[in-house]
């Protein structure tokens, strides 16, 4: 596997309000779009973008959110995951575990729209990494 572009950097924070705020008066971003709620995956976000990656932005949403034991640790919230493209996220699934790395579940849609998978950061030198299929050009994400 070749190792993709970085798509985002994944943020907890305890309040995504307070979040948007520092992002934007401290850090300058201009563009911070819209935040949702994205129930499958127990988190509400929203998108930081910078002239070459985003911020993502996570919220626990509902109690057994996965992020829920990260901020029992890190109240104020912080860095939680890195996540990469690949153009396949089947043959990305299978080169992790080949490498004996845990795959966090099977892949599933994330919040661009196309299919992602987690693997377990004591496999990855200890960061949580999200594996993310490249969105098609011409398709919205
Ligand atoms: C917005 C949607 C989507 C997208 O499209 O972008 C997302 O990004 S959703 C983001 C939230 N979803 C997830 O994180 C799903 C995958 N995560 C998990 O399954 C779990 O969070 C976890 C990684 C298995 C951790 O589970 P948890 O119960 O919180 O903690 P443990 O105590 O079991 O942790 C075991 C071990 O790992 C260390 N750890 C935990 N979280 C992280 C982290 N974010 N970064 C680095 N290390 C982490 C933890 O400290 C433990 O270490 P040891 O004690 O040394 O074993
Ligand atoms: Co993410």
């Amino acid at each position: 596997m070749k190792l993709g572009r970085l798509n985002h950097v994944g943020v907890a924070t305890p309040s995504i309000e307070k979040s948007i705020a520092f992002y934007r008066d401290v850090m300058g971003a201009e563009v911070i779009r819209e935040p949702f709620d994205l129930p499958a995956q127990g988190v509400k976000v929203c998108f930081v973008d910078t002239p070459n990656s985003q911020i993502e932005l996570i919220e626990p949403l509902g109690e057994s959110s996965p992020i829920a034991g990260f901020l029992a640790k890190n109240p104020d919230g912080g860095q939680h995951h890195i996540c990469y493209e690949v153009p396949d996220i089947h043959a990305a699934k299978a080169w992790f575990e080949g490498k004996g790395a845990r795959v966090l579940g099977e892949p599933r849609i994330g919040a661009h729209g196309t299919l992602i998978f987690f693997v377990h950061p004591r496999d990855m030198g200890g960061v949580l990494t999200e594996i993310m299929e490249t969105p098609r050009p011409g398709v919205s994400h």
